[in-house]
């Protein structure tokens, strides 16, 4: 099993985006701002449900990989941790996902 973190790949993305350096592509995204960090989240998000229809399962491994990198760069220019987000989810653990979605106020 892998010893690589979601942990190791955050700080691994904050310390490129403020790496200053013309080949990272994490700097040029945080360069470009939310919008365009979204878009490339969206499109990852689109790739991988393509992917996971399809039943091709190197192209979900591959995507889902996009996908995560991607949404932590959203994450960090959205000034959100990692962690906040794994504190949601223990949040989370005690209750079923039924009684964590009626729990939910409804807006529409
Ligand atoms: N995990 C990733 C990762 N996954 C995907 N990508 C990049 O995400 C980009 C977008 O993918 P696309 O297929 O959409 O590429 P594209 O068509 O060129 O995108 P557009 O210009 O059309 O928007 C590609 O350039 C990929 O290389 C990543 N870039 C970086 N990382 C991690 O971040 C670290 C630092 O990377 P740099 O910031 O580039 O040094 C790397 O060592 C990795 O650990």
């Amino acid at each position: 099993m892998t010893q690589f973190s979601l942990n190791d790949l955050e700080k691994i993305v904050h310390e490129r985006a403020h790496s200053g350096d013309p080949e990272s592509w994490t700097a040029k995204l945080y360069a470009k701002g939310i919008g365009k960090a979204a878009q490339k989240l969206g499109e990852e998000a689109v790739e991988t449900v393509i992917a996971a229809v399809s039943g091709d399962t190197k192209a979900v491994i591959s995507e889902s990989a996009d996908l995560i990198y991607h949404w932590l760069v959203v994450l960090g220019i959205s000034g959100v941790s990692l962690d906040d987000v794994l504190a949601e989810l223990e949040r989370r653990t005690e209750r079923s996902g039924l009684a964590e979605k009626a729990s939910r106020q409804r807006t529409d």
